[in-house]
């Protein structure tokens, strides 16, 4: 008999195929309260689960005694207990790499967006208030040989490098677990202290998991280190941040803008202060979501849930502990 596999999200033709092919599937189309009630419905019989944005913790893990395997289709595991799926034996798998280049653009997206201050002018010029007098109190600033700073020098710390090292001469300064002697080769970058990165880097981003050690270490003891001139960038998870000591320093002007693809509540409240804000831009949690990436994501997610299933090791899998060959 084919194994019972729940999806909470929405897959192209051809993966649902390959899926079904192998497991009987149930779709959960949204997670609305409908969609949810319907998912606790179907955990009780599930072997499998493939889906993102949901936080799956004990109590919804409890409805699924029979479950086997989680495949998330996403890089961040911060959404699931992990120590009660490996307590459980329960595989938890994710989908790295695959999403590393079209995250780094994204975060240069917001490095350029909010230093040259794109969509403020773009929708100045589209509410008609282009007039003549286009002077210093629009300009920007330069992208290209400011310090870029990176907090978490990971896979996608390490493509923000290379695109600000390669691609606009920039000098690149990092903190991380622990210095990476070939990213120092690479990219001619250096390793800095936390504060010492925050007092010097024009732009500072963050390419961080949120775990429990990261969870609020952007404060504002950490804003007061950074400049007037500073840029702050995060396309890692939003409660690694402050929020309220950020809008405070974007509102005081203690530091220059900040481009945001993540926050601390998502969706972010229409009545945010940080949307009210002409030196902030705010994406919502788009930094993987193109057409290509987020594919190549599907299909890693569906091969790690098959292996999975199949009694095999998935490639990407995050509790290694749980793996029992
Ligand atoms: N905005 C988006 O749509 C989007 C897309 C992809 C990933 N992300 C986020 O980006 C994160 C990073 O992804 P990745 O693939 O580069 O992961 P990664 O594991 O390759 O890199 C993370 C880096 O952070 C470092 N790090 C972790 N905790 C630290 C700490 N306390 N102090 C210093 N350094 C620390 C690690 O050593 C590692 O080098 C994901 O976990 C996810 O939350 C967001
Ligand atoms: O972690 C990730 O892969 C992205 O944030 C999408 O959730």
């Amino acid at each position: 008999m084919k194994k019972s596999v729940v999806l909470y999200k929405t897959l192209s033709a051809p993966l649902m195929a390959r899926l079904q092919e192998a497991a009987a599937v149930t779709l959960i189309e949204s997670l609305d309260a409908g969609g949810l009630a319907q998912l606790r419905d179907a955990l009780p019989t599930a072997h499998g689960l493939l889906g993102a944005s949901l936080r799956l913790d004990a109590k919804l893990l409890d409805l699924a005694p029979q479950l086997e395997a989680v495949a998330s289709v996403s890089v961040g595991v911060d959404n699931y207990d992990i120590n009660y799926l490996t307590e459980r034996g329960i595989l938890l798998s994710n989908t790295p790499d695959v999403l590393t280049e079209t995250t780094a653009d994204t975060g240069f997206a917001l490095i350029l967006a909010t230093a040259r201050r794109v969509v403020e002018l773009a929708n100045m010029v589209r509410a008609g208030n282009w007039n003549q007098n286009i002077g210093p109190l629009h300009f920007g600033s330069d992208v290209h040989g400011k310090t870029l700073g990176i907090i978490g020098m990971g896979r996608i710390g390490e493509a923000l490098a290379q695109r600000g090292h390669f691609g606009f001469n920039m000098p690149v300064i990092y903190h991380s677990h622990s210095p990476k002697p070939l990213v120092e080769q690479r990219f001619g970058a250096q390793y800095c202290s936390l504060p010492d990165l925050l007092k010097q880097a024009d732009f500072v981003c963050l390419t961080l998991p949120l775990t429990a050690q990261t969870q609020g270490l952007i404060g504002a003891k950490e804003f007061a280190l950074m400049g007037p001139e500073t840029i702050f960038i995060n396309i890692s998870r939003g409660k690694v941040v402050d929020e309220a000591a950020l809008i405070d320093a974007l509102q005081q002007r203690t530091i220059r803008a900040a481009g945001l693809d993540v926050f601390e509540r998502e969706p972010l409240n229409h009545d945010s202060p940080l949307l009210g804000l002409s030196n902030v831009v705010a994406t919502p949690h788009i930094g993987s979501a193109t057409h290509e990436t987020r594919e190549a994501m599907a299909r890693c997610a569906v091969d790690n849930l098959l292996a999975a299933l199949a009694g095999e090791r998935p490639k990407n899998l995050v509790n290694t502990a749980a793996w029992k060959p």
